[in-house]
């Protein structure tokens, strides 16, 4: 079956995982449900209303679905789709109207979503750090890429669609094997016995079997061989290693190139080796740095992903009853805004009958013909100088930003090292015979 998140459909199916999506940072994984016969139908209750899976089957990914009435288990629909421009605000946030009026939306799962909806069993990385994480690992189609721990399985899905290479193709066998050589590989490994049978379930029900092999293994006792006999263990000749382990150092010794107890390395003995750790503080990283050097790896950089969403706008720029460019700092809320308007609509009257009032004495004294239209005319002026970009910028307004508070990240410090591939004098010979000769006469 090919996986819903390395191959997704155009729309929702009967049986297939969808996600929910409520608001932002508000995902909720659904295995949607066909109606059987004589049974009740399947129905998702959220915040926003009940949904009956049949208005959530065969709809392509993205709509939005209105709730529908449920009573006693059966339910009234509503229209099961509206456009996205009738939609009130962010997602299905609607509080001022009735929980079956609510909408939600039907999201395909990908890593992302995947994350920001999975069911915790521990920490997750997040996916500002998988992706920085995944490309310093050089992670892609067909790599071999070890993780431990799988913890809630948040980075194995992401490592999954990373290294996929395609399914292979059914024509020839022969064809077959070589494709497989390459599809790419995760080797995920966990001690945790209850997750590691989690992670398994997840990863057979999202059809990722063929990509991720999940292990359950203390890998610090036992190391990344695959197989469940430790004596006909073979090597995933991994090419990429995410560690977020309690103590990550006490798994490098299994990281070596010829392992001290005698048995096959776990790595690609034809390409060199990139590794990362996560380790929430200073003093792990400190301990897996001493160990990475102990055993010949290079390159050793520690890096915080810390991302924030910031929020940059230019500060609008209402004009004061003095006639001067004055900055209004935007509204945070509807009643806010009102206030604002009428704050300004007052000033501006005070301002014209202000004006009004001066022209009178100027034109009474036969000085300053032109002042009342002038005044009239001020604030139109100035605002369509301002719309027409004739205002040079750094008059327009200060850009001011803001980060966003909540973004979901567990921050850590990532420690990435490089274990190069041994060199023989064969390796050497080998490369050699492939140079081009060069004729020196010519
Ligand atoms: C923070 S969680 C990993 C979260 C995961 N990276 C994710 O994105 O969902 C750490 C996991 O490492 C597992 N673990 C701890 N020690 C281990 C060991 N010696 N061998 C294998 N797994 C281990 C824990 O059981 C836990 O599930």
């Amino acid at each position: 079956m090919p996986s819903p998140f390395l191959n997704p459909a155009a729309s929702t199916a009967a049986d297939g995982l969808a996600i929910v999506h409520l608001r932002r940072d508000n995902l909720m994984p659904v295995i949607l449900e066909a109606q059987e016969a004589d049974k009740e139908e399947k129905v998702t209750t959220t915040r926003f209303g009940s949904f009956p899976h049949s208005t959530l089957i065969d709809q392509p990914w993205g709509s939005q679905i209105v709730a529908s009435q449920v009573h006693g288990g059966r339910a009234k629909k509503s229209s099961t789709k509206r456009k996205a421009d009738e939609a009130l605000g962010d997602g299905g946030d609607t509080s001022f109207k009735s929980a079956a009026s609510g909408f939600i939306h039907v999201l395909p799962p990908t890593p992302e979503s995947w994350t920001a909806g999975l069911p915790h069993r521990t920490q997750v990385v997040y996916t500002p750090d998988y992706s920085y994480i995944l490309h310093r690992l050089r992670a892609r189609p067909g790599t071999t890429l070890i993780e431990a721990g799988s913890g809630s399985g948040s980075f194995t899905h992401a490592a999954a669609r990373a290294v996929f290479n395609g399914y292979p193709s059914s024509s020839s066998s022969s064809s077959n094997k070589k494709q497989r050589r390459r599809m790419g590989k995760v080797c995920s490994y966990e001690f945790h016995e209850q997750r590691a049978g989690k992670v398994r379930d997840e990863i057979k029900d999202h059809g990722l079997e063929e990509v991720v092999f999940p292990t359950h293994r203390d890998v610090y006792a036992d190391g990344f061989l695959l197989g469940d006999d430790p004596k006909t263990r073979q090597s995933p000749k991994a090419t990429a290693i995410f560690l977020d382990l309690p103590a990550p150092w006490l798994a490098i010794k299994h990281l070596v190139r010829s392992p001290a107890d005698g048995s096959v390395s776990p790595l690609d003995p034809s390409s060199p080796a990139y590794i990362c750790t996560f380790s929430p503080c200073m003093e792990q990283v400190q301990k897996t740095i001493s160990m990475l050097r102990q055993h010949g790896w290079l390159n050793i950089s520690m890096v915080e992903v810390n991302h924030r969403r910031i929020e940059v706008r230019r500060e609008y720029y209402g004009l004061g009853n003095e006639g001067v460019r004055r900055a209004i700092v935007f509204p945070k809320s509807v009643d806010e805004a009102v206030g604002k308007l009428r704050l300004e609509e007052a000033r501006q009257k005070e301002y014209r009958k202000m004006q009004k009032g001066n022209s009178n004495t100027q034109q009474k004294d036969g000085t300053g013909a032109g002042a009342e239209a002038e005044a009239a005319g001020n604030d139109d002026a100035l605002k369509s100088e301002v719309e027409s970009d004739q205002v040079p910028l750094y008059a327009q307004g200060r850009l001011v930003h803001r980060t966003e508070p909540d973004l979901k990240t567990h921050t850590s410090y990532l420690v990435f090292a490089i274990l190069p591939r041994v060199w023989s004098d064969e390796d050497e010979r080998k490369c050699r015979e492939t140079w081009p000769s060069h004729d020196s006469k010519s």
